[in-house]
């Protein structure tokens, strides 16, 4: 296959954080012509998610933090429901989400098992999402979690039956579009009914 772009150029915009770039490039139309384009990206590295989920219980383990970009658009309280996540450290993604499951709520898994790879905003954000769950028992649970101090991150941890946990997204009350994938996917593949 002939590659879609040719001629790429960037320009660094900011280089703080994560890098947010401009870039110019060649891009082949379907109908075969070479055009000009340009796209900003941003580029935080990639993350992985974890949704714990206990069968017995018939109960999941979410988090609850302030998320300023949604505050900035229209979420009053800037708080946002969500499965733990983070982001990649250098290391494989399964070793991610057990780690952050570990520093965000607290409970310690020793397996996870992958659902799928995501891009989770292809127009303007590099980002490749690993989407993983993980069984949970009371007692995986060795500390409060919480996240961690260094990064400010204030990370309340909520469990809750499954089922109230997905009506909270037919009424709003969920909407991080990873928290409802995770949570429909235990839906679809019927992992809580035993
Ligand atoms: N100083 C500074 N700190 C930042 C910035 N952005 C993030 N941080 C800090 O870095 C921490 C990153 O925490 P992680 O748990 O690794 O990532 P996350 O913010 O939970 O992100 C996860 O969810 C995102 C949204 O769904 C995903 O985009 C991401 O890949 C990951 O899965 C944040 O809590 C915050 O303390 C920034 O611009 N400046
Ligand atoms: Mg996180």
């Amino acid at each position: 296959m002939t590659d879609p772009v040719r001629n790429l150029k960037s320009q660094v915009l900011s280089s703080d954080w994560s890098r947010f770039e401009k870039y110019t490039f060649e891009f082949r139309n379907p109908e075969g012509t070479w055009e000009i384009q340009q796209r900003e990206v941003y580029d935080r590295g990639d993350g992985a998610v974890v949704l714990l989920y206990n069968p017995d219980k018939q109960s999941v383990v979410l988090t609850r933090q302030f998320r300023l970009p949604t505050f900035l658009n229209g979420n009053q309280s800037g708080l946002m429901i969500e499965a733990c996540a983070g982001a990649l450290e250098g290391e494989d993604p399964q070793m991610s989400a057990i780690r952050e499951a570990r520093e965000e709520t607290g409970y310690s898994i020793s397996a996870v098992e992958k659902v799928f790879e995501v891009y989770m905003s292809p127009g303007s954000v590099t980002e490749k999402l690993y989407f993983y769950i993980a069984r949970y028992q009371e007692d995986d649970q060795v500390s409060g979690g919480g996240g961690l101090d260094t990064e400010q991150e204030y990370i309340e941890v909520m469990e809750l039956p499954f089922d109230q946990a997905f009506c909270m997204i037919g009424n709003g009350e969920i909407r991080d579009a990873k928290t409802i994938m995770l949570l429909q996917h235990l839906k679809i593949s019927r992992l809580m009914e035993g």
